[in-house]
């Protein structure tokens, strides 16, 4: 029997690395208890001891951002190439920018039943004296536009965002910056959750729109940060709007997890999904993220299970 083979009867260790607030919000006893009930234990990894004497792993799921983790992880891989890792650190490192993440949605081109899914208009400033308006408006970008760090690297200030509103608000973020167009689309955020062959799409509280009105009476740049983070109940929007918003087909949410999961190479992500309120055929991606808080979802914890029972059990068959 070779190393991370599993004999009937056994269990699988899992090991985790994560940083302690994500321990606290995803390593639920629920999911400990469920995960153990179909022979998976749940084990926590120490980052700052070497993994080999950590061993034995059938799998190791992970979300830690040091350049030392991925080296120690890598040098692990190649020594122990049973133990499956979810997911290359490489693969995703491409999601913590906010052009190369949207890039793998441009090459997908979806469309199905008369609807399409595709990215904002974006530009990248990366330097504030080599910004010129004149770029941005040969791009066709028009005001409202949202301004995001190009850098979507977990720390709390690549979730700082700021609405630009007119030029004046073209002063007001620090470089390197993504400048993407601003969608209406109704307030709501369709949310679609992948762990490997497994989707989930919910809705979740988003900006509101813009109207014309607004636009005339604001002026300069309007921060925010973590907007579907909200409860429903803080919605300002009009009752019942979130209630009622349709979800996109189920075909649709399938077509895109599956392709971008090929795409990317990646198996835990969620998709930040919006429909444009002119057109509810038109469909964008406005961000991809990696390891999400899949503990907001309802029944997490077979959600998870699932996923890694499949994985182990094609792998390590
Ligand atoms: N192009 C856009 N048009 C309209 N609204 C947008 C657009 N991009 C982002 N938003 C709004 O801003 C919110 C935050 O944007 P985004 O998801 O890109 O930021 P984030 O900090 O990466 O969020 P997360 O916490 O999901 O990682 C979205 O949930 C949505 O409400
Ligand atoms: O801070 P970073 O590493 O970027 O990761 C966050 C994601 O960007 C968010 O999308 C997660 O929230 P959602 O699961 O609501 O998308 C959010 O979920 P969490 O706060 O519940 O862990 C984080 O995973
Ligand atoms: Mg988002
Ligand atoms: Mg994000």
């Amino acid at each position: 029997m070779y190393e991370g083979e599993v004999a009937a009867g056994e269990r699988y260790r899992v090991g985790y690395a994560l940083q302690p607030k994500k321990v606290e919000t995803f390593i639920q006893p629920s999911l400990l208890h469920h995960a153990k009930q179909h022979a998976i234990d749940l084990v926590q990894i120490d980052p700052s001891t070497p993994l080999h004497q950590q061993v034995p792993f059938h799998c190791i799921i992970h979300k830690l951002h040091t350049q030392h983790w991925n080296k120690h992880l890598k040098e692990f891989s190649s020594q122990h190439p049973n133990t499956i890792i979810i997911d290359p650190p490489e693969l995703i490192n491409r999601l913590h920018n906010r052009v190369s993440m949207l890039d793998a949605v441009t090459h997908l081109q979806i469309s199905l039943q008369n609807a399409t899914v595709s990215v904002p208009l974006q530009v990248v400033v990366d330097q504030p004296e080599s910004f010129h308006f004149d770029k941005i408006e040969e791009l066709g970008l028009v005001f409202p536009m949202i301004a995001k760090p190009l850098a979507a690297d977990g720390t709390s200030d690549s979730h700082q965002l700021c609405l630009v509103l007119n030029r004046e608000g073209l002063n007001s973020f620090t470089v390197p910056t993504v400048l993407q167009e601003f969608v209406n689309h109704g307030g709501v955020v369709f949310k679609i959750y992948v762990a490997g062959q497994h989707v989930i799409c919910v809705k979740r509280k988003s900006l509101n729109d813009i109207t014309e009105e607004k636009l005339r009476t604001l002026k300069g740049a309007l921060p925010f940060s973590q907007v579907s983070n909200m409860s429903v109940g803080d919605k300002d929007g009009c009752c019942g709007v979130f209630e009622n918003a349709e979800m996109p087909p189920q075909s649709l949410v399938e077509e895109l997890a599956r392709g971008l999961r090929e795409a990317l190479g990646l198996n835990l992500f969620n998709v930040d999904l919006i429909r444009d309120g002119q057109d509810r055929g038109r469909y964008l991606v406005i961000d991809i993220n990696y390891f999400p808080g899949y503990a907001k979802l309802p029944s997490y914890e077979p959600f998870i299970t699932n996923f890694l029972l499949d994985l182990l059990r094609t792998k390590i068959a």
